[in-house]
């Protein structure tokens, strides 16, 4: 049996996928990694551990899954957007990496709105937002000049990993797309932005697709995981984009919800010509000169492992989940807004925070288990929401991440968006996303869409119920309002974080 390979780089953890030739998952391994958040808003990864992590659970696929290295015959990458990796002429990092969840940088987005104008959107397709690359690098050369003297070129955190694992530096478009450097149509660095901020055209690496062969693994990556030094290297692509893949949207009308750290919802775009005047995100997919729209919830499968960190620590997400079912949507009227560490779709704003309302002497940790729920789904309907306004169909929605291996958590995902939801028999969809590109690459299929027919398996429909998304469309206009009660208050409060 032939096979590939899948590593999602996540927020959370690397999840590394062994993939036969009949899209059958025969192996996974992952490792967790530290995040760090030494002030508010601030959010950062050590490469290092990434790659740790990666050779880690690279390791034991193989050791575990028992197949022949030789048999392993291609590789590919989904990873983490945005995250600014600064490079310097040996190829080292110069500081920790800044990841998409750090907002620290609203003085920069500022400054990129007033020197560009109505050009930003033109060109790269998006507006200014704290979690994009180009607002980090202004950041650092503002604040830290020592450690941007010495980079020579930026990198996203699955370009540095892979840069690790076969010696070639790239970056592939769908990721590209997320730093706010790329002139999105046209699928080239942005001269025009660059030569308005200053920066070098060599700061920036070159551009593959997220299908192309980078090379093979060295000879040390290939020691150090147990894998052959002829497995073949594909770039890979962004986790939005490699979930997309992975679950199946590749043509118009089809619809995404993933849950990982952060939360979104996403649909394909045929070429580039729709025009969401910045509401929601807008980049190339990983299926070259496709396109797609997405809204971003910062903190979704975030808010729940936050929660439990908070109040239940060391607890399964099934203990913790334990009895949500048996409350009635409503949450016994409570309420929570996941503006943990701020908000991108619909509400772009880094000071706004997370709010419980409506707490009630009956409440028990249970019924906050479930307003947290509940809350991030209101979150993603505001895209879903967006969408609809826009004129999309938005009827069937396939469900991916961390938060759709609960099947509670799924058929509130059908009442409040008012769709069908259906669950995949894997729900790690940027990892299945990345093995497509390496198997597609491998010329095992002509096309993705083609390797989609035999990768991408369906495995349960959760239709709405009448009245529960009657109950919830009332709570939806009511949670829809907090954040405008909020904001005032929490840009007060902001000066008391620390
Ligand atoms: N069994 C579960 N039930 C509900 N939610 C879960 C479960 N397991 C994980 N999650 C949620 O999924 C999130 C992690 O999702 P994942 O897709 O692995 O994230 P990332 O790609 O960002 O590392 C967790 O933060 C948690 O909120
Ligand atoms: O910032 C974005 C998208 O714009 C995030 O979606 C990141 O790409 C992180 O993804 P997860 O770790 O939550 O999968």
């Amino acid at each position: 049996m032939k096979y590939v390979i899948g590593v999602d780089l996540g927020t959370s953890a690397v999840k590394t996928l062994l993939v036969a030739r009949d899209g059958t998952v025969a192996a996974e391994a992952s490792r967790e990694y530290p995040l760090y958040h030494d002030k508010s808003g601030w959010s950062e990864q050590d490469p290092e551990d990434w790659v740790k992590g990666t050779i880690d659970a690279l390791q034991a696929l193989v050791r575990e899954s028992g197949a022949d290295p030789a048999d392993i015959e291609g590789l590919s990458f989904s990873g983490q957007m945005h995250g600014l990796v600064l490079l310097d002429a040996d190829n080292r990092p110069v500081r920790r990496a800044i990841l998409w969840n750090d907002t620290r940088t609203t003085e920069q987005c500022r400054e990129i709105e007033r020197t560009l104008g109505d050009r930003l959107l033109k060109v790269t397709r998006n507006p200014a937002l704290e979690g994009f690359t180009l607002p980090k690098l202004l950041w650092v050369r503002q604040q830290e000049p020592e450690s941007y003297a010495k980079a020579r070129c930026f990198v996203l955190p699955k370009d540095y990993l892979r840069f690790r694992l076969n010696g070639q530096i790239r970056m592939d478009l769908s990721d590209a797309a997320g730093t706010l450097l790329l002139d999105v149509a046209g699928k080239r660095w942005s001269d025009e932005v660059l030569r308005a901020f200053e920066l070098p055209a060599d700061l920036c690496p070159p551009l593959v697709e997220a299908g192309a062969q980078t090379g093979t693994l060295t000879a040390e990556a290939a020691e150090a995981t147990g894998l052959s030094a002829d497995t073949r290297v594909f770039a890979g692509g962004a986790d939005n984009a490699c979930g997309a893949i992975g679950a199946g949207i590749l043509k118009p009308g089809l619809t995404l919800c993933s849950i990982g750290t952060s939360g979104v919802v996403l649909t394909h775009e045929p070429d580039a010509s729709a025009d969401y005047a910045g509401k929601v995100h807008f980049f190339n997919h990983g299926k070259e000169d496709a396109f797609y729209a997405m809204g971003v919830t910062l903190a979704a499968g975030y808010s729940m492992s936050w929660f439990r960190n908070a109040f239940a620590k060391g607890e399964s997400y099934d203990t913790l989940l334990a009895g949500v079912d048996e409350i009635a949507p409503g949450s016994g009227g409570l309420l929570f807004t996941p503006y943990l560490v701020g908000e991108r779709t619909p509400h772009a704003n880094a000071a706004i925070r997370a709010s419980f309302i409506g707490v009630d002497g009956s409440h028990t940790r249970t019924h906050f288990a479930r307003a947290v729920m509940e809350g991030i789904t209101f979150s993603l309907n505001e895209s879903v929401d967006l969408f609809r306004k826009a004129g999309k169909t938005v009827s069937t929605i396939v469900s991916i991440g961390g938060g759709a291996k609960n099947p509670t958590w799924l058929q509130m995902q059908a009442d409040i968006f008012q769709a069908d939801v259906v669950s995949m028999e894997n729900e790690q969809g940027p990892g299945l996303g990345a093995a497509m590109l390496a198997a597609t690459g491998c010329g095992w299929f002509p096309s993705l869409d083609a390797c989609a027919e035999a990768f991408v398996k369906r495995a349960k429909t959760y239709r709405p119920d009448a009245g529960r998304a009657e109950r919830y469309e009332a709570l939806f206009r009511i949670y829809q309002q907090v954040y405008a009660q909020t904001r005032e208050m929490n840009q007060a409060l902001s000066a008391f974080r620390s």
